[in-house]
């Protein structure tokens, strides 16, 4: 355990980083590394200009325990009950940033070590933790779960993913030498959620937010303890206990305006009752109705960063992740794709909801509303500046930023069988969307008809199956004549709008060198251009032909 006398946010003794020594020494030069201007000039509002606006925090006095009002068919909530409440000024912000790791960044003790390295080597740093499940365990408590509803209670224990959390969460604390009684009592309940998935034979979303809670739950726990070992002191906390306050949409829930005053008081009392680095739980929150654990969708750990970073009126979030910040598209499909060092939140908004798996699509709206710029770094190559984001930037010399792709995506073409200008077209389409539950990703629309595509492959919403796809059909042949295009591709272009056609110029010249016909394209009012094709094109030379700035 760690000594009383750690009150502040030391190096742990007798820790050998390769980042510690010269992160020390070039801290300042790193942290300015991909600036425009040095880190204390104004840039960084000055704690003491932010603060007002945001510390101004009031909550119940039993922390976690918040009542909201919630507008029927609406998803806000607001603070219902003022009751005796505690008001923060400025002053009692004791944090000065969140460091947010995911699950590359801790899916081994050798991970956890370098972690808590990283985070060691920014002494003058008060930080929240925010981390994720240990490498791919929720993509595996998804897949134990789905293999429990049909494998029966006897086979539990010889489901691999089990086997699979198990060894890694059981050698992760053996290597780090934290004691496995962290731990035990939530793989013993892991098992038996399991086994009561099997008897049930259902896995409902509310009973899929609960077991893949555990991964987060788990891989806190140990780095805490880890932390604690290596004389930092710190806190576990799991966030729906906290305040963490949300909508009741199992897998994919809203952050509620309670969470921030709730979270901020919670932190700050612990905080002066016993100062401890808090390590707090990404991805999970607790259903303002149902008060059971609920998720915030896949990636959902940024949007805890942020909500944090918000909650206290941090100068700054940082995401560490397993790339060198946001890049000009996925690494996955082109190799060669190059670290942005700017974006806007509004750029990276768009990003994450066009499809681009770095951040998660609502992590930007916390931290745009509180203005702290967010910093996505690579915990695997520290010393890589990453990219900044924050409200505005110089975008005199942008052209065209990021493309993100999306492939098997499902195309419709509905053409209106009524005469030209006939009103309520429109209306009418997008009410059967929303009668069937289907989310439309991108629409081009004329006079008489509608191109628009819906994603069957988003990672926050559910898959489509033909079935769904057919009913759709049938319903708008009620009113049209459809076409249903599948195996099609979206390329997303993130840039200038203000020079969208030196972007499409550039573009429609590889596309013609290569032979591809765009079949819809649509610019909204956004930064995005989206443009469909059939799905046979190389996005690896695509990448490369554009001729990046
Ligand atoms: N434009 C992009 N820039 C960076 N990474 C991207 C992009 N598009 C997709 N990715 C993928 O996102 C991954 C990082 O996001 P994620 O897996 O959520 O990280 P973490 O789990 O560490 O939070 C990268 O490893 C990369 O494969
Ligand atoms: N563990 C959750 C939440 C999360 O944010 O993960 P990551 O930071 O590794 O993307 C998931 O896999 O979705």
């Amino acid at each position: 355990m760690a000594t009383s006398s750690m009150h502040t946010f030391n190096p742990p003794v007798g820790v050998k980083s390769p980042y510690f020594q010269p992160l020390w020494l070039q801290q300042r030069q790193i942290r300015n590394f991909g600036l425009p201007f040095p880190l204390d000039s104004s840039y960084f509002p000055a704690r003491t200009r932010r603060r007002p606006l945001l510390l101004k925090v009031s909550c119940q006095r039993r922390p976690g325990d918040v009542s909201v009002k919630y507008h029927r068919g609406s998803t806000n909530a607001s603070v219902l009950e003022c009751g005796e409440t505690d008001n923060y000024t400025s002053q009692d912000n004791e944090f000065t940033c969140v460091m947010k790791f995911g699950g590359s960044s801790v899916a081994s003790a050798e991970r956890m070590r370098e972690v808590a390295e990283l985070i060691c080597s920014f002494p003058e740093e008060r930080p929240i933790i925010v981390l994720s499940a240990m490498g791919k365990t929720t993509n595996n408590l998804l897949l134990a779960g789905e293999k429990a509803v049909t494998c029966g209670a006897s086979n539990v224990d010889g489901l691999k993913e089990l086997d699979f959390i198990k060894n890694l969460h059981l050698r992760t604390v053996n290597e780090l030498g934290v004691d496995s009684a962290i731990i035990s009592r939530h793989l013993d309940e892991l098992e038996q959620l399991l086994k009561g998935i099997a008897m049930m034979k259902e896995l409902t979303p509310r009973t899929r937010d609960y077991l893949v809670s555990f991964g987060e739950c788990m891989s806190t726990r140990i780095f805490a303890a880890y932390l604690n070992k290596i004389a930092v002191k710190a806190r576990q906390y799991d966030a729906f206990d906290i305040g963490f306050i949300t909508t009741d949409d199992f897998t994919n829930a809203d952050i509620l305006e309670a969470t921030y005053p709730a979270v901020a008081k919670r932190l700050h009392d612990d905080w002066l009752n016993d100062p401890a680095i808090p390590i707090v739980t990404g991805f999970l929150g607790k259903g303002w109705r149902t008060c059971a654990v609920t998720t915030l969708g896949r990636g959902g750990s940024d949007l805890t960063a942020t909500t944090l970073g918000k909650a206290l009126g941090l100068r700054e979030i940082q995401v560490w992740k397993d790339v060198d910040g946001v890049l000009t598209c996925d690494p996955n499909i082109y190799p060669g794709a190059e670290p942005v060092p700017f974006l806007t939140f509004d750029e990276a908004a768009e990003l994450a909801y066009f499809g681009a798996q770095v951040l998660h699509p609502q992590s930007m709206r916390p931290a745009r509303e509180a203005n702290i710029p967010v910093r996505v770094k690579n915990s695997y190559n520290p010393m890589a500046p990453g990219t900044l984001i924050t409200k505005d930037r110089d975008m005199s010399r942008a052209v065209l930023t990021s493309i993100v792709v999306k492939r098997n995506v499902t195309m419709l073409d509905i053409v209106s069988t009524r005469m030209l200008g006939q009103f309520g077209f429109l209306a009418k389409v997008f009410s059967i969307f929303e009668d069937l539950g289907i989310s439309v990703d991108v629409v081009a629309t004329s006079e008489v008809s509608i191109s628009l595509t819906l994603d069957p492959s988003k990672l926050w919403s559910r898959e489509l199956i033909q079935q769904e796809l057919d009913h759709v059909v049938e319903e708008l042949e009620k009113i049209a004549v459809v076409n249903l295009l599948q195996h099609r591709s979206i390329i997303s272009l993130i840039g200038n709008v203000q020079r969208s056609s030196l972007i499409l110029e550039k573009v429609f010249h590889v596309f013609r060198a290569n032979g591809v016909n765009v079949q819809m394209i649509s610019q909204g009012a956004s930064k995005v251009i989206a443009l469909g094709f059939r799905n046979l094109f190389s996005f690896s030379s695509f990448h490369f032909e554009l001729g990046w700035d």
